[in-house]
């Protein structure tokens, strides 16, 4: 892998993970991802922002055989798989100095173990003058750690935003080619990664508006060469109105919830609200969680399993609830055979959710005609709230 260049003096490297399919032990990645981290080099100084995870840390210092002094190890963010190549870059370069937060600075001391003695800490506005290039360091709380900051490289107008507007992708593309393929990615690292802190992070995209922005360089995937669709996609995504939509993520053992399911999701569109459906145990979470981006009512199906829950439905519950979407209906379907306490149990799992619960309704066994018309009314109900607060398409 060679260093690419992205401006006069600034440079791409980092490493292009093709094989890699989970993050955080938890997220499906099927587009691998990428470590991207960047070098800026002014007359005077050199800083080097960022690094990669350490699995692919052999090729990362094989790209700074060429680079013969780091001044300066500029880090956003404390995670491991941005970090995580910090000390065997200093090893490398006894004299270079890592600019961070105060805060980052303590969690690299936990969790890298990296000496004291080789900090710089930035606060909120400082600046670093490269000779012609000066890193503006701009702290962005809770995107998505609390450590986490950006760098503006005001003489290029690039800003380097980390995990901000980042996006798991591998590919050989530098800059953004396709947009709908990364507006997809982006949509789905937001859904997983930002969306529990998309308050915060609305409050950060405008602290970062006086700026002007030519350039979105983030730690991973694609580099934004046209940042303003992004930045108003994030706009969207942490306060735009809901959409006329229901995520519906269910689990069905012997097909009675399923037939629940189908009937309900046949009378909303029906009644013209989009629906997309989760068949639990087969679904890949990024979706789900893409969709709790925009929905404006969430439907939970369940058979009730040793009287709550089916593991999976509790599942789903916990990461909408992790998750904090801006869905402000929720009801939960279903079956079970003798009794349970289900609803309760599944009610008493989403505090965070500030929602309005509409009709819970499990039925015994199968479904009759008298259960399928409760869901009728259950769909007309959903209508009803999404006209009233005017949910977009
Ligand atoms: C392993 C297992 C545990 C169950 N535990 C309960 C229970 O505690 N309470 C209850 O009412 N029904 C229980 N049931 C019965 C199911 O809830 C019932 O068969 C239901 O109709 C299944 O819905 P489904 O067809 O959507 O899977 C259990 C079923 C299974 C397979």
């Amino acid at each position: 892998m060679i260093k690419r260049q992205l401006h006069d003096k600034v440079y791409w490297l980092g490493a292009i993970d093709w094989d890699r399919r989970l993050f955080d032990s938890l997220i499906p990645l099927p587009d691998g991802t990428s470590y991207n981290a960047y070098l800026v080099q002014g007359s005077d100084k050199t800083a080097l922002l960022d690094t990669v995870d350490p699995a692919m840390a052999e090729m990362f210092l094989a790209q700074l055989a060429d680079v013969p002094r780091i001044d300066y190890l500029v880090c956003h963010h404390a995670e491991q798989d941005h970090s995580g190549t910090i000390p065997l870059v200093l090893d490398r370069y006894p004299d270079a100095k890592v600019v961070t937060t105060a805060k980052a600075k303590t969690f690299l001391i936990d969790l890298l173990q990296i000496d004291e003695q080789r900090f710089i800490t930035v606060a909120d506005g400082d600046s670093l003058d490269l000779g012609g290039a000066t890193l503006n360091f701009i702290h962005t709380p809770w995107v998505h750690w609390p450590e986490t900051m950006v760098t503006y490289l005001a003489e290029a107008k690039i800003l380097f935003s980390c995990d901000f507007f980042g996006s798991h992708i591998a590919t050989s593309d530098l800059f953004v080619t396709d947009q709908g393929r990364v507006h997809e990615a982006a949509k789905r690292y937001f859904a997983e990664i930002m969306m529990p802190f998309r308050t915060v992070i609305g409050k950060n995209i405008e602290k970062l508006a006086p700026l002007a922005i030519e350039m979105i360089a983030p730690s991973h995937g694609q580099v934004y060469d046209h940042p303003e669709w992004i930045i108003d996609a994030y706009r969207d995504w942490t306060a735009g109105t809901p959409h006329n939509l229901v995520c519906l993520p269910f689990v069905s053992m012997h097909g009675s919830t399923r037939v629940m399911v189908d009937h309900l999701t046949a009378a909303l569109m029906e009644r013209q609200v989009r629906v997309e459906l989760f068949n639990l145990p087969v679904t890949d979470i990024g979706k789900l969680a893409m969709s709790l981006v925009d929905a404006g009512t969430i439907v939970l199906g369940t058979p009730t399993v040793l009287t709550g829950p089916h593991p999976m439905a509790a599942y789903a519950a916990f990461l909408a609830n992790a998750l904090k979407p801006k869905a402000r209906y929720l009801s939960i379907i279903g079956s079970y055979g003798w009794g349970g306490k289900t609803v309760d149990q599944l009610a008493a799992m989403i505090p965070n959710l500030k929602v309005e619960v509409l009709d819970p309704l499990l039925v015994k066994g199968h479904p009759r005609q008298d259960d399928l018309a409760q869901l009728d009314r259950l769909a007309d109900l959903i209508v009803e709230r999404h006209k009233k607060d005017e949910f977009r398409r």
